[in-house]
């Protein structure tokens, strides 16, 4: 039995951008909270995902942008070892300090340690000195350990130490070949960045036929085009067969299924992630470690009896991106101060509405790819009738002026019936500030002939929602 002092209102299992977020709305509303991190406060994203990999990126993308702009002109290529320095300003040189100074000052306890549910209710933590503290919840129990990155099974691989994205955003010395397994937001975002640094050789091995294969597919095709134009060798319908590094370190040479042989000096693993439920204790509740912990919408999880366990993050594997765990992490604290209370739980802002109608995501690529909602064929394939519409960026006068030969392209998923947005797509220069309108728009189901009376300024790139109004029929 747990004595007194670690009794809690809410015991969260993982410090992620996630965990952290619930912790902080359970307490904002009156609880105690404990929050159990085993490495660094901040999770994946701070440290080895959104956060180093953009600071990777931006350079990149300002050099594209000089690059497109004529009185303008970059000296020399980018400068690797300065963008490094300002990375590891980025991830606070890996020391959480100051994050775990801001968890405190909810205030919440935080408990350095592995987690592991041991009971309704219960929980532990493994202290980095080998010593156990037992851990009590009054109220709920919140998992929110986020995701390891998945390793297709072929021979060789494992054995060649192939890099994650920990050791590619974590990168001290930018390899001259790079082979990259996947196509998705991790193979493009770090293929492009480490080639920006001085990859030369950098191949895409991508086993489907475009990239981002859950985007619309004129964005795939222009970010294909992008990378190619670059120099990046983006090889379609190759998935690796058998991969070999003789000597540690040394140079690793893939083969493809087709035959092909790819020799690089590092290699590195983009196929999707695995929620994080391997050893916390699900089986001491009755539940497999064998998925992702599927929830309600207000991130109960649904195997579990009496409902004190929440799950919230990549590890409910409804939307793998922090803001969309933030979110749910909201929904979830919320809806735990207003259990504990005897309130109401059924108001609007206490149901995660926004994971099944519309995660907004942006892939920082030049060109950046930014989606709401469902693609044109998701939303066919769900049963709405729909009328898709496009229009090519590069028409917009804004666009013509934010750079030379501006090459960008847009989409508007309508639903007939109800005459509103199930999606949008942008993709092109500096289209990433579009997003937010196009979510709005979405979520609150915004009727075209209202959306027709928000007048984008002129000349920005914004104009793109006119045209693509007007090439629906207003
Ligand atoms: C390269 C890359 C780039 C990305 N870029 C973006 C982006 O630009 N925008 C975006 O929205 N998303 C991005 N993502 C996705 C984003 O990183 C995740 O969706 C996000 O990190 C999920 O947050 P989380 O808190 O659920 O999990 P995590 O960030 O994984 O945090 C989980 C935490 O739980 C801890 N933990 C795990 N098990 C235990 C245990 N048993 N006990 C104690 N602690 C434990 C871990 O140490 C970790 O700190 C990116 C992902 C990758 C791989
Ligand atoms: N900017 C962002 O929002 C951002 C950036 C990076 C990652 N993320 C998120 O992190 C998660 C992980 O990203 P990811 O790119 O690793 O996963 P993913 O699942 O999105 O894409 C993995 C890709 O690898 C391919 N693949 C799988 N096995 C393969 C094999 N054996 N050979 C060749 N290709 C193979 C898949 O077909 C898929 O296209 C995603 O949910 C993503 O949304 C987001």
């Amino acid at each position: 039995m747990a004595d007194e002092g670690d009794v809690f209102d809410v015991i969260v299992i993982g410090g992620g951008p996630v965990g952290i977020t619930a912790a902080a709305r359970a307490v904002r509303g009156g609880l105690t909270a404990a929050l159990v991190e085993e490495r660094l406060a901040g999770g994946e994203c701070q440290y080895y995902a959104c956060i180093p990999s953009k600071a990777l990126l931006r350079p990149m993308e300002l050099a594209a942008e000089v690059g497109r702009m004529p009185g303008l002109e970059l000296r020399g290529p980018i400068d690797a070892d300065a963008v490094l320095t300002r990375r590891d300003k980025s991830v606070f040189h890996f020391d959480d300090g100051s994050m775990v100074s801001a968890i405190e000052g909810f205030p919440t306890t935080f408990v350095r340690g592995r987690g592991r549910l041991t009971g309704p209710l219960r929980a532990e933590a493994e202290m980095p000195d080998g010593g156990t503290r037992a851990l009590q919840a009054r109220h709920a129990v919140v998992i929110a350990t986020g995701s390891d990155p998945a390793f297709p099974d072929v021979p060789g691989l494992r054995e060649a130490r192939p890099w994650t994205n920990r050791e590619a955003t974590a990168v001290e010395q930018v390899p001259k070949r790079l082979v990259t397994i996947g196509g998705g937001p991790v193979g493009c975002e770090m293929s492009q960045a480490l080639h920006s640094l001085g990859s030369r050789e950098t191949t895409m091995l991508v086993h489907g036929d475009r990239l981002l294969p859950r985007a619309e597919p004129f964005a795939s095709n222009l970010l294909a085009e992008s990378f190619q134009e670059s120099g990046i060798d983006v090889r379609f319908g190759h998935r690796p067969a058998h991969v070999e590094r003789p000597v540690p370190g040394g140079q690793v040479t893939v083969q493809a299924h087709n035959g092909a042989l790819i020799e690089a000096d590092e290699i590195l693993v983009g196929c999707g992630r695995w929620p994080a439920v391997h050893d916390i204790g699900l089986e001491t509740i009755g539940l497999k470690a064998n998925g992702p912990i599927e929830v309600d919408d207000s991130m109960r999880a649904t195997a579990v009896p009496d409902g004190w366990l929440y799950a919230v993050g990549d590890v409910n594997g409804r939307n793998l991106l922090t803001h969309m765990g933030k979110y749910q992490a909201r929904v979830c604290g919320d809806v735990i101060v207003a259990r504990a209370a005897g309130r109401p739980d059924d108001e609007l802002a206490l149901r995660d509405t926004a994971d099944g109608r519309g995660a907004p995501q942006v892939i920082f690529t030049d060109p950046q790819i930014c989606m709401v909602g469902r693609t044109e064929s998701r939303a066919r394939a769900d049963g709405f009738n729909v009328r898709a519409v496009e229009y090519d960026m590069g028409a917009v006068a804004g666009a013509q002026l934010m750079a030379d030969g501006y090459t960008g392209r847009a989409k508007a998923v309508v639903d007939q019936d109800r005459r509103v947005l199930l999606g949008v797509t942008f993709a092109g220069p500096a289209v990433v500030d579009l997003l937010h309108g196009a979510t709005i728009a979405v979520n609150a189901e915004v009727p075209l002939d209202l959306l027709w009376h928000a007048v984008p300024s002129f000349p920005t790139v914004s104009e793109i929602w006119l045209r693509l109004l007007e090439a629906y029929g207003l």
